[in-house]
């Protein structure tokens, strides 16, 4: 049992997953707070009740008052519009900055001490400005991108060189989005070399069906996104909040300056996540064609925020 209370603002697919996950992992308390307020208590209750199958006493509460995050140690922020097919994520910002500014107050007022994850797309650029609005420091707040990339690119590897999933590794850093950076060195399957067992082709096509992985399902699904691969990548930021280890991940913080990019940007970037919150960023001897990859990433993030920025959408 994890002595936690995990917050979730928007109860809908993600929010109803990450909540699930949490159940079967023990945390204390989940609480699920959406604008839908029946949705979101009956949801709570019918996750909450699971428990009795799963073997878990975590409490799970719903409805619309904000006031039910009230002490979370930490925050998740699923709410807001998702991607249509042929909408890139960051279409969606006009009306997610919004959604973060007036959640971002509730935040600060109901649980100061949190520490903060954005799901919410595009998601670096809003836990930028989840940042700014709480005034949290940087190390407590973050957003989910990388493990989610890393996962599907990870899945491509397995499927072209026909090895299991639990030997691959790989590393997908930079904006999550179009612009995401997969890094060649750290593709490996047990420590081989994953360019050793795919070839350049290969390799290619796994990046390729990365890229654009979570549209493929989009596409499928037409009305809503992918949710349980990206509820296991929030969970296992939450999970390492809660680790007596550190852990090394690939997840949006600010820059800080790191890898030569603007200081203000949240990029994926590799840190050392831990009980403290993110401890730091990795300085890794990427190849130089990655790092301007990440420069570009961190260039079109940097416009479409100051683009926002000067439309007047802030509320
Ligand atoms: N970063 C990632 O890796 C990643 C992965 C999957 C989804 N996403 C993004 O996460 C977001 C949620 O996706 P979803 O599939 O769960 O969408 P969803 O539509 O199923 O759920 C969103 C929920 O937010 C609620 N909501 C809207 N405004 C709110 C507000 N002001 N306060 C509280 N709740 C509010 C809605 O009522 C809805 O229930 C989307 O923006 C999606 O693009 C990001």
């Amino acid at each position: 049992m994890h002595s936690t209370k995990v917050s979730i603002f928007g109860a809908g697919g993600t929010g109803g997953e990450i909540a699930e996950l949490l159940v079967e992992r023990g945390y204390e308390e989940v609480s699920l707070i959406d604008v839908q307020r029946d949705m979101a208590e009956g949801k709570a209750l019918d996750i909450w009740q699971s428990g009795a199958l799963v073997g878990s006493d975590t409490q799970v509460l719903g409805g619309s008052d904000a006031a039910l995050a009230t002490g979370a140690d930490v925050v998740v922020i699923t709410a807001g519009i998702g991607r249509k097919p042929g909408l890139n994520r960051e279409d969606l910002i006009a009306t997610n900055a919004q959604v973060m500014q007036q959640i971002s107050r509730s935040i600060a007022a109901f649980a100061p001490n949190a520490t903060v994850i954005v799901l919410t797309n595009p998601a670096d650029i809003l836990a930028r400005i989840v940042f700014e609005e709480t005034g949290f420091p940087a190390h407590r707040v973050m957003a989910q991108g990388g493990i989610l990339d890393s996962a599907r690119l990870s899945h491509q590897i397995s499927r072209l060189a026909g090895v299991s999933h639990k030997q691959v590794q790989s590393m997908v850093l930079g904006g999550h989005g179009d612009h995401m950076v997969p890094i060649r060195q750290l593709a490996a399957v047990n420590g081989v070399p994953a360019l050793h067992l795919l070839s350049e082709e290969a390799w290619a096509d796994a990046v390729e069906r990365t890229r654009f992985g979570g549209g493929e399902i989009m596409e499928k699904f037409k009305t809503h996104g992918a949710a349980v691969t990206p509820a296991y990548a929030v969970v296992a930021m939450i999970d390492a909040l809660h680790s007596p280890f550190s852990q090394i991940w690939p997840i949006s913080v600010r820059s800080g300056g790191a890898y030569g990019l603007p200081e203000d940007v949240f990029i994926g970037l590799p840190v050392r996540i831990s009980r403290a919150g993110i401890e730091g960023v990795l300085e890794l001897p990427i190849d130089a064609d990655e790092r301007e990859a990440l420069q570009r990433s961190a260039a079109s993030m940097q416009a479409t925020y100051e683009t926002w920025k000067h439309t007047g959408a802030r509320d």
